[in-house]
């Protein structure tokens, strides 16, 4: 059956109402779907949401911590920076100027930066901007010129007041007059620390420090350092100062020659490590390794090359009355001289442990350049001239010289001997003294006040050579040449290192005596032959040039190769050589070449003079002197000799009066090294008589009465028979004084009433048939006024000495000795022993061997003593004075 519409519509109406159920259900889960999917695009979006705030409050985090490090380390190295500079600008160099005085550093420290402004960094820390000067560069300034002159005048104050006074010194180009800041620096020039040059003198400046530079790398780098201040961190000292050159041009760009401009690099490139620094302005120099730029600005635009980009902003400048006071203060220092050494930077660490085998080496003081220059004497150089015009320092020298020879060498290592010709007491203070008892326990022998007896100086040499003699046989003896040899041969004998020390020597080799001769001889001979001996001589004088003793012989210049000449020396060393003309004060130059140019080493020599660091250095060494170490001979030309204190004395009154040996008379002292009496045997012979001659009362009766009291000191009560007659009374007291020393029982007084008498009888004595059983002296003050009675005298004179009838006389005149023997042609042998007090020379021909008169001009206390029985030629003795 068709189908109905109905049907159809039914058919078509359920499947619409189907179609639609299921449109409903999609829609409705679309619907639903929709909401979820809103519901999640909700959700999503709130989580979104979220998670941007978190992300940004973690950005925010890590923003803030991210700023918070970098201030952290901005600030930890801004206060790095500020510390590192802190400690390359210490004090003067960095600190503020309300609060700036100079803090010099030690003499080797590199020199330090200075500040001239401030870096400007974001940080609390002020971090100053610094510029390397001394020791490392030059400076460059440009822009602003008012900016600049303070830069200047900071750099320079800084330098000054960071080095010793006296180590900067500066020179100013400034032809415009710009000031350039350099204008409170003027108190400088007082003292030579400020030169300042005008136009036309560049060209000089500029050759002068190359010159300057030249000079310091030959002779103070000299290969051995890179620059001074490698030099100074090397040996802890700094020969040179620094050289600061100010140069202030015009602008203008044909200021400087090809000339000029070539020595201006050659500065800029050598300059610095001679310790030669420029600061420039206003002349065209090209950037550099080792040259700062500063862009003088005002406010934050400065700029300085070292600081790269970063903005600066520079210090206001130093003001005017701290420039001056400071160059003032550098000035006075500086004009006032070094503080002297002290004489303690000479003494060793250990003392007395160095041996003298060898030779003697010890310092002098210290060299500008640095170490300390030692002087040796050896076998080369053996010996030294010294010389040095009066009040250079040559005593002090000495000083110096034997304190720290004296510290290292024990006394049986090295003796000295001294002589003093100068008038002064110079070495007094190595021997014993009234005041202080101690004495230097190397000396040996110290002679003061000896320029009136220059035969002391003989005796000094005299002695040496008999030294040297001895020496000389004991290396035979053991086969050897030298002392070193010696001493290794003969472990245990003493064998010290001599040195000798003559003051003022020329005095003793003055004019044209036979002590000159002599001494010349003695002198060569010594020089020659002492060098291998371990005698060393070391004469000192104000002035050697006009000794014609000593030039006059090359063979004895020769010898003293080690040369010291104090400032102004003459001739002492070559003559090319003119080293000493410069030197400063209390610097000598040390030649061991004998004065050649090339060997010269200048010292600087300590203080020695002050006394009482001396005593406290001789205190110590002498109470660690040997007990057995006698204290030194002290000749005084001053002082008036002892008997009591004569060791042929004390040994005199020890030899007993049995042995029969003929009696001694001492007369006084030999001017000699060992003290060593004037004495007269009264053997039983012809011509055993005294004649005292001269008018001088005083030094006639101490002759006398040494011959009386040394006699009678060893004879016994009993032994000899003693008259004495007074035949002036100028010299009663004197006979008087005798009552006391000769045995009363033995002794008869007379006067002129009586003397006939005992003339007579002794003239008796001396022709009886047999001589006398004991000796009979007779002392006769003033024989010559015996008058009538001298016919007699004549007889005890002739004939007594042969019987043991002695005559000890003063006559007051040779002449009127002469008459007593009977005239002008009578025979003088009677006398065969006389001492002459003011009789002259020529006076005394008769009594005298040979044809010519002995030399002797008068002096005060001083006799010429002859024995023929045992001298050669006369000598001069010195009276004892009263006990
Ligand atoms: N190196 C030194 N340091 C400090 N002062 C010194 C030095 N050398 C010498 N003097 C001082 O200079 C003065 C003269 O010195 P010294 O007596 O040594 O000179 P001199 O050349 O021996 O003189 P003269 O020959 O007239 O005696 C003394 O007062 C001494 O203290």
């Amino acid at each position: 059956m068709p189908e109905s519409p109905t049907r159809r519509v039914i058919e078509a109406r359920a499947a619409l109402s189907h179609a639609l159920g299921v449109a409903e259900a999609e829609l409705q889960e679309a619907r639903s779907r929709h909401l979820s999917a809103a519901n999640r695009r909700d959700r999503m979006l709130a989580a979104a949401q979220r998670q941007k705030v978190t992300l940004s409050a973690q950005r925010d985090k890590r923003l803030h911590e991210i700023d918070q490090g970098r201030r952290d380390d901005r600030a930890a190295l801004a206060a790095a920076l500020a510390d590192a500079a802190r400690r390359a600008a210490p004090g003067a160099a960095a600190s503020p100027w309300d609060r700036w005085h100079p803090s010099p550093a030690l003499p080797a420290a590199a020199a330090p930066q200075v500040r001239v402004g401030r870096v400007q960094v974001p940080a609390d820390d002020d971090v100053p901007a610094l510029v390397a000067l001394l020791d490392r560069g030059h400076v460059v300034i440009r822009g602003d010129d008012g900016r600049g002159d303070v830069v200047v005048a900071a750099l320079l104050l800084r330098s000054l007041g960071t080095a010793r006074p006296g180590a900067v010194h500066l020179t100013g180009y400034d032809p415009e007059h710009l000031g350039g800041g350099l204008a409170g620096f003027a108190a400088l020039a007082t003292a030579g620390l400020l030169t300042l040059v005008g136009p036309g003198e560049l060209t000089a400046l500029l050759d002068g420090l190359v010159d300057h530079v030249r000079r310091i790398n030959e002779t103070v780098l000299a290969g051995e350092h890179a620059s001074l201040r490698a030099l100074a961190a090397a040996t802890g000292r700094r020969p040179e100062p620094w050289r600061v050159a100010v140069l202030l041009g015009s602008g203008h760009a044909d200021e400087l020659s090809r000339h000029d401009r070539g020595q201006l690099d050659r500065l800029l490139r050598t300059g610095a490590a001679c310790g030669v620094h420029l600061i420039v302005r206003g002349l065209t120099v090209a950037d550099r390794a080792g040259v700062e730029v500063i862009e003088a600005a005002d406010g934050d635009r400065a700029r300085l090359s070292s600081a790269g980009d970063l903005p600066v902003r520079l210090d206001e400048g130093p003001p005017l009355p701290t420039i001056t006071t400071t160059c003032r203060a550098i000035a006075d220092e500086v004009a006032e001289g070094p503080a002297p050494l002290a004489l303690s930077s000479l003494l060793p660490d250990a003392e007395w442990t160095a041996t003298s085998a060898a030779g003697l080496v010890a310092p002098l003081g210290d060299s500008p350049l640095g170490p300390p220059v030692l002087v040796k004497l050896s076998d080369y150089p053996p010996h030294a001239l010294i010389a040095g015009p009066s009040g250079t320092g040559k005593t002090n020298l000495i000083y110096a010289w034997m304190g720290a020879l004296a510290t290292r060498y024990s006394p049986g290592e090295l003796a000295f001997y001294l002589l003093d010709f100068k008038e002064g007491v110079s070495f007094a203070r190595f021997a014993p003294g009234r005041r202080d008892p101690s004495w230097l326990p190397h000396v040996r022998l110290v002679g003061l006040n000896v320029n009136t007896d220059r035969e002391f100086g003989l005796a000094l040499l005299r002695f040496l050579g008999a030294e040297l003699r001895r020496r000389a046989d004991a290396a035979k003896q053991h086969e050897v040449t030298n002392l070193a040899e010696l001493r290794a041969e003969d472990p245990q004998g003493s064998w010290p290192r001599i040195v000798a020390v003559v003051d003022e020597f020329q005095v003793l080799l003055a004019g044209r005596d036979a002590v000159a001769a002599e001494a010349v001889d003695l002198l060569e001979d010594l020089a020659r032959r002492g060098r291998s001996q371990g005698i060393h001589l070391v004469l000192a004088s104000q002035d050697v040039s006009g000794i014609e003793a000593l030039w006059g012989r090359p063979a004895l210049v020769a010898q003293f190769s080690l040369r010291i000449a104090l400032p102004r020396a003459r001739r002492v060393l070559a003559e090319a050589n003119t080293a000493a003309e410069g030197l400063p004060r209390y610097h000598a130059v040390v030649n061991a070449d004998s004065g050649a140019p090339e060997a010269n080493r200048v010292v600087r020599v300590p203080a020695a003079g002050d006394r009482d660091g001396w005593n406290a250095l001789q205190h110590r060494l002498w109470r660690r002197r040997p007990p057995d170490l006698p204290p030194p001979r002290l000749f005084d030309g001053d002082a008036v000799p002892r008997l009591a204190a004569s060791p042929d004395f004390a040994a005199l009154a020890s030899v007993p009066a049995e042995t029969g040996a003929a009696p001694v008379a001492l007369l006084g002292e030999t001017i000699d090294v060992a003290a060593r009496s004037a004495r007269m045997t009264l053997r039983r012979a012809p011509g055993r008589n005294l004649a005292v001659l001269g008018t001088r009362v005083d030094e006639a009766c101490a002759v006398l009465a040494a011959a009386a009291r040394s006699l009678a000191a060893q004879m016994p009560p009993g032994a000899a028979r003693w008259s004495v007659a007074c035949l002036d009374p100028d010299a009663s007291a004197a006979v008087e004084e005798l009552k006391g020393v000769l045995p009363h029982g033995d002794t008869g007084f007379y006067h002129a009433a009586d003397v006939a008498w005992l003339l007579e009888d002794a003239a008796q004595e001396a022709s009886a048939g047999e001589p006398a059983a004991r000796p009979h002296f007779l002392l006769i003050y003033a024989a010559d006024a015996a008058g009538g009675d001298s016919a007699a005298l004549r007889r005890v004179l002739r004939q007594g000495p042969e019987r043991r009838v002695h005559v000890l006389g003063w006559w007051r005149g040779a002449a009127l000795l002469r008459e007593t023997l009977g005239g002008p042609s009578s025979r003088t042998d009677p006398i065969g022993a006389w001492v002459a007090l003011d009789a002259h020379g020529s006076e005394l021909n008769a009594y005298y061997p040979g044809a010519r008169p002995p030399v002797w001009y008068p002096r005060p206390w001083r006799g010429l003593f002859f024995d023929r029985s045992v001298h050669r030629g006369a000598e001069v003795i010195i009276p004892y004075g009263p006990s």
